[in-house]
């Protein structure tokens, strides 16, 4: 981490600095199993120095057994900023009192009156209750339990997977109007509405991944498993029906993701998301590029599905185009004009076999 930012640090940053499978994340845990107690400061920033009174200057490289150890006496531990050194024991801490404090108990209220009064990273491991609470600025956070978060992201995979199969049914029957050339801008809401709620639940699974650390490694890769396919079809399916202009689908589908994290998303945002300024009737009927359709062509290089979208400019024309036509643009010869024709034919075949009504 950067230490000349600490202030920007954000939750997730804290999470995944302290989280489990780090040499300090093991180190807390140790202390908070020995029901010690804990006052830990990360930084030892001017504002920090000026709070500091008494203790033992240590200097040591940080391990998580030194950690537990010098718990066991009163007072704070610092670290050095990138919580790789032990700088002092058995610390002292001075803050201002008249900060306020919603805290009961004196290690509680001297880590919140530090993190406010310092900006400094505390960390508080309570004795009585085994509780580790996070202090940043005016950030507190007391840290869940591993299980609890475990539980929470497995039943977020399960409903990654069930709204994965809805996305799928809605793409596919979104696949045929566009054969059918009958999409309109409402078809094309209530499919990226289908994608907002995958996005979302991606959004919720990292909040917890950040917090899981090490342990979250198998729900973060069936979490790839799930969303790499549904990613790449969100890209294709923003530059099938950006609007004209040089905006960057991936760029977009940033924004979207980042947008889903919030709360439900107005079709509005999302037509201002694709680049559509001012008023839209949702009933109108729109043609994508083809883009999404071209890539479930086996075989056809992205700079041939580009000269298509060029030449043809809709997928309509692309599909309705005959061989010679095709042949005509660049990279095609008669053999790879059929392939797409036939392509064309079965990706409809496809989709007719798996329509949901
Ligand atoms: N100003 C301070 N500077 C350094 N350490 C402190 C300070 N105030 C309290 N502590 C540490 O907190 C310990 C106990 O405080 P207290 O029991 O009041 O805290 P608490 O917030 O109720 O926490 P716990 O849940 O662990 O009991 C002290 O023994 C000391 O080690």
């Amino acid at each position: 981490m950067d230490s000349s930012k600490v202030e920007d640090r954000t939750l997730s940053d804290i999470l995944q600095f302290i989280a489990p499978g780090t040499p300090l994340r093991e180190g807390i845990d140790n202390v908070l199993r020995a029901h010690t107690g804990g006052l830990i400061v990360v930084g030892y920033n001017e504002k920090v120095q000026e709070l500091v009174d008494g203790g033992f200057r240590i200097d040591c490289m940080f391990s998580p057994s030194s950690l537990y150890e010098l718990a066991k006496m009163d007072g704070a531990i610092i670290l050095n900023e990138q919580g790789n050194k032990i700088l002092f024991a058995n610390a002292q801490l001075a803050p201002n009192p008249g900060i306020p404090s919603t805290e009961t108990g004196m290690r509680h209220r001297t880590a919140e009156r530090v993190a406010k009064q310092t900006k400094a990273l505390v960390i508080a491991i309570s004795q009585r209750r085994t509780v580790i609470t996070l202090y940043q600025g005016n950030l507190r956070y007391s840290l869940r339990d591993i299980s609890v978060i475990l539980t929470k992201a497995n039943l977020a995979i399960q409903t990654l997977e069930k709204y994965k199969i809805v996305l799928e049914q809605s793409i596919t029957n979104f696949g045929l109007l566009e054969f059918e050339e009958l999409v309109t801008y409402h078809d094309l809401m209530q499919v990226m509405h289908r994608f907002e709620m995958v996005f979302r639940i991606k959004n919720e699974l990292l909040s917890y991944l950040s917090e899981l650390g090490a342990e979250g490694r198998l729900i973060r890769l069936q979490m790839q498993e799930i969303m790499t396919d549904m990613e790449i079809e969100a890209k294709l399916l923003i530059k099938d029906y950006i609007s004209e202009g040089e905006k960057d689908p991936e760029e977009v589908l940033v924004r979207f993701q980042g947008l889903s994290k919030a709360g439900v998303i107005e079709d509005g945002v999302l037509l201002k998301l694709l680049g559509y300024q001012g008023y839209v009737h949702l009933e109108e009927t729109i043609s994508p590029r083809g883009y999404r359709m071209l890539n479930k062509i086996p075989r056809l290089p992205p700079i041939i599905i580009e000269n298509l979208v060029h030449r043809f400019k809709h997928f309509r024309s692309i599909v309705s185009a005959t061989v010679a036509e095709l042949d005509d643009v660049e990279g095609i010869g008669e053999v790879r004009a059929k392939k797409i024709k036939e392509g064309f034919k079965r990706i409809l075949e496809q989709l007719i076999s798996d329509r949901h009504i």
